[in-house]
């Protein structure tokens, strides 16, 4: 019986066809379902590269790209005109690698030019350090070492994306991103596959679910078919696919990889796998930091799955709401301190609290920041409730060291602001979350597995709340988060708030989103600092690579602000009429402020901004904080400008505290990186005046 699978290039092919010729389409590969193959007339090519690659007709303007797999298997490559179908399809071949045994493509067409064309550049050439012998091994196909060996920088080896197969490719981004051969070896070691039959085309594509989909029906084909853009509901890379699909983790599970790397398309992949195989009643709980990050992983999940069983046992939300909602059921209304009155009340107890002598011997008082996250991130994350547990409690993470007469002083002011929260019967989204997690321990874990989306951010009082909701066991919890991403202050280490994954972390490094360009740049940004994980581990950008490439982001520098927005206007304007959707704009800025304004002048210029309170759709413009786990087609990150980045009133002051200094400059590192990462293909970056000294661009 003729069977179909469809190749991974094939989606975004179908996507981009008019109704009509999807229809056809449609029609073509149901024949197959039919068993009428014989009806496709699949033709053969003369002067192809591949004996394998066949043809069929689509419409008059349209034809298929087919590979034989054998026993009367096939896969649906790709849809394109007609000319443009046979020159891809007498171009391609198809080889099984000889270590992994997956099924791969390359432009063979495309690789004899390059080969031709490319002058030899002198000097060193990027895989110098690896021997033939272990490029071999790594899986690499002896006929390229030749031409491998003429590659002498980045962009080179990204001109043959396209050309190179992908696997293949990606080993040798690995490497050429720093990555050692051992390194290499082992990211892919899982996967190593002894005797390898190089001429079983069929045994090769069932190896290879991240670049071809056997359909096991035309149910399953259509639900494909239905969101042909969501390539990743389909196509999951080796990792991520592990990753999601394991059986069993004997206890939480923590993925770690930073900006695109497609944690969140693993989260959802792994909360739909584990709610397939629960019975009636079981229940996940999908949850993240925000309520508009709850919102983006609900319409992702409806994508995913269209079952409503398995949607029901699927409870999406973010922790806050979820904390809010467990506290008001056992304990009737309760109002949440909104930040202005927190703002207030902190800056009442800095102008009357405690004062110190500061480095350079000036009599200061700490600062309403200080004090705040003193109370957050130390008498909060500890749940201290009396001065002497305050007295002798660890500051891990949070600078200087007080003396015991400090910190007297200190809680005398924390205690002040508390007290004044409870006269005036408001808490926190902190306060709650233990609230809500003391409430859940007088009856039995309310949920059967837990994924986190974005933990990185997550406040200890959250972590006990999420241990409290799932009881520990196998699966019971799945954690995604990216250390680099931090852009709020808790340092957390789980194994002391009993979740231990030690064993069970995993690490995503291909990031899905972003090209090599803006990836390029965005790390910079991070000036080398490294970042401690949630498990306590120091986290690394080791082999952290992109798949696409794109243009190099610009930098507008303008002398002053009215300039900048002309720019801007400009900038956006031009990419609306490159036909670019509104909503695929996004506009990041440090300050409340400038989204304000900006989104004035935008809408002054007739351009549509996005209003989601009152349901408007348009451009995005919002704070960098705001941007977290979002993602744009087009991005721009403006008002970069010295006195903006980072915001003064984040920082503490060199004089103050240097430790803290350093950890509050590195957060507004950990912002912009956030910020820029959310581009998929295109960034711009502007200030006036003297640029912010975080921006790599300017240095
Ligand atoms: N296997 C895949 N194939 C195609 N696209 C993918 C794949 N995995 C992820 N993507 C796409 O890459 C982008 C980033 O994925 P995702 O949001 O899951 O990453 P993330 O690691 O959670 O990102 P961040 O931490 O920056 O928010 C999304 O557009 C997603 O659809």
């Amino acid at each position: 019986m003729a069977e179909l699978a469809i190749g991974r290039g094939f989606l975004p092919a179908y996507a981009r066809l008019q109704r009509r010729a999807q229809r056809a389409v449609d029609a073509a590969i149901s024949k197959f379902a039919q068993h009428t193959h014989a009806g496709l007339h699949l033709e053969k090519l003369t002067g192809a590269r591949d004996p394998n690659i066949r043809t069929i007709r689509i419409d008059q303007f349209y034809r298929g790209v087919v590979l034989a797999l054998g026993e009367e298997k096939y896969a649906l490559l790709d849809v394109l005109p007609h000319d443009d179908a046979i020159a891809f399809a007498v171009s391609r071949r198809f080889t099984v690698n000889q270590t992994l045994g997956v099924l791969e493509m390359r432009d063979q067409a495309g690789i004899e030019e390059f080969t031709r064309t490319e002058p030899s550049t002198p000097g060193g050439a990027l895989f110098d350090q690896v021997s033939n012998a272990d490029l071999v091994r790594l899986g690499v196909d002896a006929d390229l070492l030749p031409l491998l060996r003429i590659i002498a920088t980045d962009q080179q080896l990204e001109s043959l994306a396209g050309r190179l197969p992908e696997t293949q490719l990606d080993i040798l981004r690995g490497l050429a991103s720093g990555l050692s051969v051992a390194e290499v070896w082992a990211e892919q070691a899982d996967r190593i596959v002894s005797g390898v039959d190089t001429d079983d085309l069929l045994t090769a594509a069932r190896r290879t679910p991240e670049r071809i989909a056997f359909v096991s029906g035309p149910v399953e084909l259509a639900a494909i078919l239905a969101h042909p853009f969501d390539v990743w509901r389909t196509f999951l890379h080796p990792t991520q696919r592990d990753v999601a699909y394991r059986d069993t983790y004997s206890g939480p599970a923590l993925v770690t990889g930073s900006a695109g790397t497609g944690k969140t398309v693993t989260g959802l992949h792994r909360a739909v796998f584990l709610a397939e195989r629960l019975p009636d009643g079981g229940k996940v709980l999908l949850t993240t930091y925000t309520r508009a990050l709850a919102e983006a992983l609900t319409r992702q999940l409806y994508r995913l799955t269209t079952d409503p069983a398995v949607r029901a046992r699927i409870d999406v939300t973010s922790i806050d709401k979820l904390a809010y909602e467990i506290v008001t059921r056992d304990r009737g209304r309760v109002t949440v301190a909104d930040n202005e009155i927190l703002d207030e009340l902190w800056q009442a107890a800095a102008k009357t609290g405690p004062t110190y002598l500061n480095r350079a011997g000036q009599v200061t008082t700490f600062s309403a920041s200080f004090l705040r996250h003193e109370w957050e991130q130390v008498v909060l994350a500890q749940q201290l409730t009396t001065r002497d547990a305050y007295r002798d409690a660890p500051r891990r993470g949070r600078g200087t060291g007080l003396r015991a007469a400090q910190r007297d002083q200190v809680w005398d002011a924390i205690d002040t602001v508390a007290r004044e929260l409870t006269r005036r019967h408001l808490r926190t989204h902190t306060q709650l979350a233990d609230e809500a997690a003391a409430i859940l321990r007088r009856s039995p874990a309310p949920y059967r597995h837990v994924v986190v989306d974005e933990g990185q951010d997550l406040h200890p009082a959250q972590w006990r709340l999420l241990r409290t909701l799932v009881a520990p066991g196998p699966n019971d919890m799945f954690l995604l988060a990216d250390p680099y991403q931090r852009i709020y202050d808790s340092h957390v280490s789980l194994a002391q708030l009993g979740i231990e994954v030690r064993g069970r972390t995993r690490r995503l490094t291909v990031n899905y989103r972003t090209t090599h360009q803006i990836l390029n740049l965005s790390v910079k940004v991070l000036n080398g600092d490294a970042a401690i994980g949630l498990d306590g581990q120091d986290d690394t950008l080791h082999g952290y690579r992109s798949t696409t490439l794109g243009g190099v982001p610009e930098l507008g520098a303008h002398d002053n602000r009215d300039d900048e927005y002309e720019a801007l206007i400009e900038r956006v304007g031009t990419w609306l009429d490159q036909g670019v959707e509104p909503h695929a704009i996004g506009v990041a800025v440090r300050t409340g402020q400038l989204v304000r304004t900006i989104s004035r002048i935008l809408a002054d210029a007739h351009i549509p901004v996005a209003d989601d309170k009152r349901g408007i759709d348009g451009v995005h413009v919002a704070t960098m904080h705001r941007m977290k786990g979002l993602e744009f087609q087009c991005l721009a990150a403006v008002g970069l400008d010295a006195g903006i980045l980072p915001a003064p009133n984040a920082l503490t002051s060199a004089a103050e505290d240097p430790h803290a200094h350093q950890q509050d400059l590195r957060r507004e590192r950990c912002l912009l990186f956030v910020a820029l990462t959310r581009a998929r293909d295109v960034l711009y970056l502007s200030h006036s005046g003297t640029p912010s000294p975080l921006l790599p661009v300017t240095r």
